[in-house]
């Protein structure tokens, strides 16, 4: 019935635990949801992928993966040196459509980040979210850069009149430095918004109980959790 496309600043910022986050707390509401991961690469035909550690971190288990290539590359870029099809953008809509139309919840997780080709035309995992008027949560990391990489992203996805749903940091460390803490201001201010959430350090390593609580507790209210911005402040002792 929803859609929802999980992106990234860049790769390797934590998008997988954040779908597994929110697939989990929908899968405690009882709600039916699915998990697409359009195109997997980096991993062998026998390698686990993203969708495996959706299945191990939240139980959701009606997860697919569309295409599959294995060089640690743009999936255009790893499709060209496999000399294998590109995934295509109207095919993988149709699929996430179908898919809508008997789940709650699709949850569709890109590879990289917002502009990372698909294949040698140039179609991103943007293009794909205005295909499915599917908004947009950004997983951003915590640390010194990521202003610059969520103002670009939510710039491009703004120039591409896409919806954003709200930036979640996907690793919040134990011990936050200065520019962690003071990046929290200056990312709500960015997005125009609160966070939409953040998940500590480590939660992908968690067994899937003490997942679900930290999930709960590190995504808002609009993902299904019961993050709040007052707490998560007073929690960092930043200050409101
Ligand atoms: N909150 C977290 N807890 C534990 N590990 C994390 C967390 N966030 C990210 N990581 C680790 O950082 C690495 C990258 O995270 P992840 O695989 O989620 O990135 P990604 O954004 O999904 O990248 P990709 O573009 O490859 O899909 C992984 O090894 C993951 O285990
Ligand atoms: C292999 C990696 N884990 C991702 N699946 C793909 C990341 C592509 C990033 C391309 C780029 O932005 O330079
Ligand atoms: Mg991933």
């Amino acid at each position: 019935m929803s859609i929802l496309v999980v992106t990234g600043t860049d790769t390797g910022v934590g998008k997988t635990v954040v779908t597994a986050a929110v697939a989990s707390l929908a899968r405690e509401r009882g709600s039916s949801v699915a998990v697409v991961k359009p195109a997997q690469t980096g991993v062998s035909d026998t390698d686990p992928g993203d969708v495996d550690d959706v299945i191990r971190l939240s139980g959701v288990r009606t997860t697919f993966e569309l295409a599959r290539y294995p060089a640690a590359l743009s999936p255009a870029a790893a499709a060209r040196l496999a000399g294998l099809p590109p995934i295509s953008v109207a095919g993988a809509a149709a699929r996430i459509e179908e898919l809508a139309s008997s789940h709650r919840l699709v949850i569709v997780e890109g590879a990289g980040g917002l502009l990372v080709r698909f294949d040698e035309e140039g179609a991103t995992l943007a293009d794909l979210a205005r295909t499915l008027s599917a908004p947009l949560l950004l997983v951003a990391r915590a640390g010194l850069g990521t202003l610059n990489h969520t103002a670009l992203t939510l710039e491009a996805m703004a120039h591409r009149g896409l919806e954003p749903a709200g930036v979640v940091i996907g690793s919040w460390p134990a011990e936050p430095g200065l520019a962690e803490r003071s990046n929290v201001a200056d990312l709500e201010m960015l997005a125009a918004r609160p966070l939409a959430g953040a998940l500590p350090a480590g939660a992908g390593l968690l067994e899937r109980d003490a997942f679900t609580r930290v999930a709960r507790a590190g995504l808002g209210p609009a993902l299904g959790g019961g993050f709040d911005p007052a707490s998560f402040r007073a929690t960092l002792r930043l200050s409101p």
